[in-house]
């Protein structure tokens, strides 16, 4: 048995005279949630349509939970698409029910299986009205209980938080973390580098259909060095050679990267040289300075672009 939910290589895909996917190569551990984080446009739909065998690649290919056909996997799988949508007649529990049995689940156990998960939602009281009758964040969890009834092993959630108040956003991240402690294998997908950054220890960065970086967010992280704020009383003595010679003060501030021979060094010089150190701050890069560093300034800014239109 294979320790991957997702071994992907090579995956393109044209549509007429766009590449939406540039040879993408993906493998997810299982167990881990990995979030996919780029703007729009970059390929993360199309990845994730490959990834579960939607749509066939016109090159490489995927295993998906160790079937060499993704397809033959679906009753393991739950998968939430982009674009939202319930039968509006349907009653809240019903929907979710009927969701289950679309990836194998028997309707009486999913009704039954429905109902708890609501309860456990604290939508309770919803689960007998229909689903025209529901608010959008209620009708986006009952799809979203509907993507986990039939208990899957696999799931991947496409832009999930896109549309939720922070209340309903907070609940999604809470579920996300419960499945993948349960051992469930999430996929995500978002423009928002704070989700990928909250919620995922495994980071697959997506630009203009390429993947230039996935693995740890940390290993993401640790590619750029620490950045240095450090504040003094004197301007000049022999300290200021643990200092990048080009960095120069903005009135007793100095900003520089952190040297490669680290903190210790560096405290040494500035106290035994008599500095007179007033602060001193050592940060690591975030998760967007590496985005940054990674995917390159167009790509960010496009991405906070996305999350503005959003929020407009
Ligand atoms: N069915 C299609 N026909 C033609 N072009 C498509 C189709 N699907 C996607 N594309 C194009 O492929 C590129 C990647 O789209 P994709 O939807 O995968 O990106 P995305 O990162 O998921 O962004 P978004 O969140 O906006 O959907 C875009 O340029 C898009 O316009």
């Amino acid at each position: 048995m294979s320790d991957y939910a997702i071994e992907a290589h090579g995956l393109v895909k044209n549509f007429d005279d766009v590449r939406a996917v540039d040879g993408i190569d993906l493998t997810v551990p299982k167990g881990s949630i990995l979030g996919i984080l780029g703007p729009n446009g970059a390929g993360k739909t199309t990845t994730l349509r490959m990834l579960l065998g939607i749509i066939d690649p016109d090159e490489g290919g995927c295993r998906l939970l160790g079937h060499e056909r993704p397809l033959d996997a679906a009753h393991d799988v739950g998968y939430l698409p982009e674009e939202r949508g319930l039968y509006p007649a349907m009653k809240a529990f019903d929907a979710i029910a009927f969701m289950g049995a679309l990836r194998g689940l028997p309707l009486a156990e999913g009704r039954q299986r429905a109902r708890v998960l609501l309860d456990e939602a604290g939508l309770g009281h919803a689960a007998d009205k229909e689903v025209r009758m529901l608010s959008k964040g209620m009708a986006q969890t009952v799809q979203l209980l509907g993507t986990i009834v039939h208990r899957p092993k696999l799931i991947v959630l496409d832009e999930p938080f896109s549309g939720l108040d922070a209340l309903n956003q907070a609940k999604l991240e809470r579920l996300i973390r419960s499945q993948a402690e349960a051992g469930v294998t999430v996929i995500f997908s978002t423009h928002v580098i704070a989700h990928a950054e909250r919620l995922c220890e495994d980071v697959a960065i997506i630009a203009g259909g390429k993947i230039p970086f996935s693995g740890k967010v940390s290993e993401a992280r640790d590619r750029l060095r620490p950045q240095v704020r450090l504040e003094t009383r004197c301007l000049e003595g022999a300290w200021r050679s643990a200092i990048p010679a080009e960095c120069q003060p903005e009135g007793h501030f100095w900003h520089f990267t952190l040297p490669e021979t680290g903190v210790e060094p560096l405290l040494k010089a500035l106290v035994e040289g008599d500095a007179g150190v007033q602060s001193l701050a050592i940060e690591r890069p975030g998760l967007h300075d590496a985005f940054v560093a990674i995917a390159g300034e167009a790509a960010a800014a496009q991405m906070e672009r996305d999350q503005e239109e959003e929020e407009a």
